[in-house]
């Protein structure tokens, strides 16, 4: 569950003052997500999701986040809606952090997605970087290989005690994704972090995309490289070919890809796994037992790097 901060029913009340929408007549925290607190709110006018921004989320970003899913919103993309104050801001305070409202969305996410499913990921995907091609806000990727280090400079000294040998595992991988890291693929506004239980589904359609909170400029093959990791392994760490040739194919139909795209994504997959990998580990390390919050288990993105590592050409991704 992912409520790091308690908010009382009398600061909620007086926080929605700010806005109009209604008065309060229930809220509850959301027991799922793991980087923000999130309350599902009815008011008089409707339902609202309220998130207050926790550690990763810098406050100076949050008008590009916002301002995304405005632009996205209005370019035909389902995803919420940022919901103005009074004043016309969309960040406020409550319980001492960064705070907004934004629009409900119908549907939900699904533990097994379906090879449809991830057809239609993929040209959500795609969909998507087609749209932000003319947002005027950019933001860079804090969790590109530099963020990357610093995880690892955080978690470095006990990631043997999650995997035995992770130490000098790891350290190689950083040596070979900073060797080779491609420097011009095409670019532009990715999700960053577009794993299933951030798109929703109403049946085999899907019905929006949430959580844009790592959402930054970078590779779009970047974008695709995390969406075959989220969507194309199963619970017993095996790789689902049909399902990876069905969201490659899906975003294709929509984006088609250059050449250097293809040839790039072993590396991005890899690169990805890794970031996915980090911020688990450090996750696991340092948030306390017994916090309100589902720690996710980093080792499940190690099987990944090694799959990764093991591939010798894009092909073997379902091309
Ligand atoms: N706009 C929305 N409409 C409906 N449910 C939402 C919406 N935004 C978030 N949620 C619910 O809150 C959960 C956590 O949201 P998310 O943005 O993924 O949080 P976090 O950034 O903490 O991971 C989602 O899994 C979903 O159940
Ligand atoms: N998708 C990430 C964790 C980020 O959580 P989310 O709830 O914001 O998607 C992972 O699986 O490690």
């Amino acid at each position: 569950m992912a409520v790091y901060t308690d908010v009382s029913e009398g600061e909620l009340a007086a926080f929605l003052r700010n806005y109009a929408v209604g008065d309060l007549l229930s809220y509850k925290g959301i027991a799922e997500g793991s980087e923000n607190s999130n309350y599902l709110l009815h008011t008089t006018s409707g339902a609202y999701i309220l998130t207050l921004y926790e550690k990763r989320v810098e406050r100076q970003d949050l008008p590009f986040f916002l301002g995304l899913m405005d632009h996205l919103a209005r370019k035909g993309i389902v995803c919420p809606l940022p919901v103005h104050r009074r004043d016309g801001a969309l960040v406020g305070e409550l319980a001492g952090r960064a705070a907004a409202l934004i629009t409900f969305l119908e549907g939900m996410w699904m533990r097994r997605p379906t090879v449809a499913q991830c057809r239609e990921v993929g040209r959500a995907l795609a969909a998507m970087h087609i749209a932000g091609a003319d947002f005027p806000l950019t933001r860079p990727n804090a969790l590109q290989i530099d963020g990357w280090r610093k995880l690892w400079a955080g978690a470095r000294d006990r990631a043997d005690e999650v995997e035995p040998g992770l130490v000098a595992e790891v350290d190689r991988d950083f040596a070979e994704l900073e060797r080779n890291w491609p420097e011009n693929l095409p670019s532009g506004i990715i999700h960053a972090d577009l794993f299933p239980d951030n798109v929703f589904f109403l049946g085999e359609k899907l019905s929006g995309l949430i959580d844009f909170y790592f959402a930054c400029n970078d590779f779009y093959a970047y974008d695709l490289a995390t969406c075959l990791n989220a969507w194309c392994f199963e619970k017993d760490h095996s790789y689902n070919l049909t399902k990876s040739t069905a969201l490659l194919a899906g975003y294709r139909s929509v984006r088609p890809l250059e050449q250097a795209e293809v040839e790039a994504l072993p590396l991005l997959a890899r690169g990805s796994a890794l970031r996915f990998m980090l911020t688990r580990l450090y996750d696991w390390l340092t948030i306390p037992d017994g916090a309100l919050v589902q720690k996710r288990d980093p080792l499940e993105f190690v099987r990944r790097l090694r799959f990764h590592r093991n591939i010798r050409s894009a092909a073997e991704y379902g091309f």
